[in-house]
């Protein structure tokens, strides 16, 4: 089949599924995986093809990972979630076969490469790293967690419009920090990312296994979820002229709305085709809950609910403006359709399509609050962000040897990079590491 030029990728060779559909979510974004992988309705790793279907109970990071993921390419998902080598060694006894086709991804993973001469390298540092930023982590998360409760409780007993603001805040950094802890084995602080009315299941495969694996790329659910209103890739087929200008303006109403569009969405695809809610999408409604009951008696249990709609559109805000202007969206950063790096490892890819923030560096809370540590968080996401500053000496002398570059500035250049981007039509045509 031939592909139009416009939908030819850099990491690909197939254009992905899910794109042609109507409706763009998790789910579809799994059933258009399945159907383009050439997994051959099993897990595929690199060249083999596997069935976990026994192992699904007994994943020591969780049944989820592995049972939402059969029918697909688990290649790069695999590698990256794992700092040890015990899932490598284990893998041979559930191999069933080799693979019938190629592997439609063209990113590498060799040993000799970046990524696994860094994972390498960090492996054996992990051993003597020191540990207790991990506490402090928890603290962080468990103090902002509370504080929602705090905040919206007085914002009810005092009607008072600051403590509603700071509840919001207080909304946006508990879904934030407990993206730290979504990414690694089942825990209880991953729920708390439902605290937004969002769901971690969801983000576990829109974000772990879409953004993270295959970030500004056709295969990143983050940008196509926001394409008919925000559109970052350089493309004037996916990006008309009304879109470039109009996306200024809508901007904010995006933001203000994203996280009621994400249950919006589910609720709707759960009534027209298959259920994708869960129980934990319950958990948000403690909020309103605990406002009526521990102080808004008197006031009804309308206006606690009016003021928790609030609180969440004002944390959706906050989770825009830090989240869509942390890392990823600069001219200066590898989108779908721009020229891409000679060498085609999987960690430096990672590295071109993230500036990470250098004005949060010196502060746990400001990284944890604000997706800090961006690059090393992608190249090793189950590792708590408290011990990510451990690893930078490491992540450096990787880099220079394999002349590639950390980037950084601050989040007002992000927000001008990233408003810059929403205009940008032509790809870069000068490649990552081409040094000229
Ligand atoms: C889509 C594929 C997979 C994903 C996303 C995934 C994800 C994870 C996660 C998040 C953890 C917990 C890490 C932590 O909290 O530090 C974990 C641990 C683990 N997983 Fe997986 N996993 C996958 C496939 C597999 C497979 C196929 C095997 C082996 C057959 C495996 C074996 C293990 C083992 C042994 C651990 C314990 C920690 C370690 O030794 O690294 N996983 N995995």
């Amino acid at each position: 089949m031939v592909i139009e030029t416009w939908k030819k990728s850099g990491i690909a060779t197939k254009f992905p599924t899910y794109r042609n559909s109507s409706l763009v979510t998790v789910h579809t974004w799994q059933q258009g995986k399945r159907q383009d992988d050439e997994a051959e309705g099993l897990w595929r790793i690199h060249d083999g093809i596997y069935d976990f279907t026994e192992f699904i109970d007994k994943h020591p990071g969780g049944p989820f990972w592995i049972r939402e993921t059969k029918g697909t390419d688990i290649t790069e998902a695999f590698e990256a979630h794992h700092l040890t080598k015990a899932p490598q060694s284990m893998i041979a006894k559930y191999k069933v076969r080799d693979a019938a086709k190629p592997r439609i991804y063209t990113l590498t993973l060799e040993e000799d490469g970046f990524y696994k001469t860094l994972k390498e390298r960090v492996r054996q540092k992990l051993k003597t790293i020191d540990n207790s930023p991990k506490r402090t982590s928890d603290l962080i998360h468990l103090s902002i967690f509370l504080s929602i409760y705090i905040f919206a409780i007085a914002s009810v007993k005092l009607n008072s419009l600051v403590a509603l603001v700071l509840a919001g805040v207080a909304i946006c950094w508990t879904v934030i920090i407990s993206h730290n802890y979504f990414h690694r084995k089942d825990n209880w602080r991953m729920y708390t990312f439902n605290m937004g009315m969002m769901n971690f299941c969801a983000w576990r495969i829109s974000h772990a296994m879409s953004h993270h694996i295959y970030p500004n790329s056709y295969f990143d659910l983050e940008l196509s979820m926001f394409e008919p209103l925000l559109c970052w890739i350089p493309n004037p087929h996916l990006k008309s002229k009304m879109l470039r200008y109009v996306s200024w303006v809508t901007e904010p109403i995006a933001y203000f709305i994203a996280f009621f569009l994400q249950i919006g969405t589910r609720i709707f695809y759960s009534l027209r085709h298959t259920n994708i809610m869960y129980w934990h999408d319950l958990l948000s409604l403690s909020i309103p809950l605990a406002m009526y009951l521990v102080a808004g008696r008197s006031a009804g249990l309308l206006l606690c609910v009016r003021y928790w709609l609030s609180m969440t559109s004002i944390a959706s805000f906050a989770f825009c403006l830090i989240g869509l202007n942390a890392a990823h969206h600069d001219p200066e950063i590898y989108h779908e359709g721009d020229a891409n790096r000679e060498d085609r490892d999987w960690g430096l890819f990672q590295v071109d399509t993230i500036i990470d923030r250098g004005d949060l560096k010196w502060s746990q809370f400001l990284v944890l609050t604000h997706f800090g540590d961006h690059i090393l968080h992608h190249l090793f996401p189950t590792l708590d962000h408290g011990i990510l500053p451990q690893l930078y000496p490491i992540l450096y002398e990787t880099l220079d040897e394999f002349k590639a570059q950390m980037r950084e500035c601050n989040h007002i250049e992000h927000i001008i990079g990233q408003h810059k981007q929403l205009l940008r039509t032509e790809p870069n045509t000068r490649a990552p590491g081409s040094g000229k």
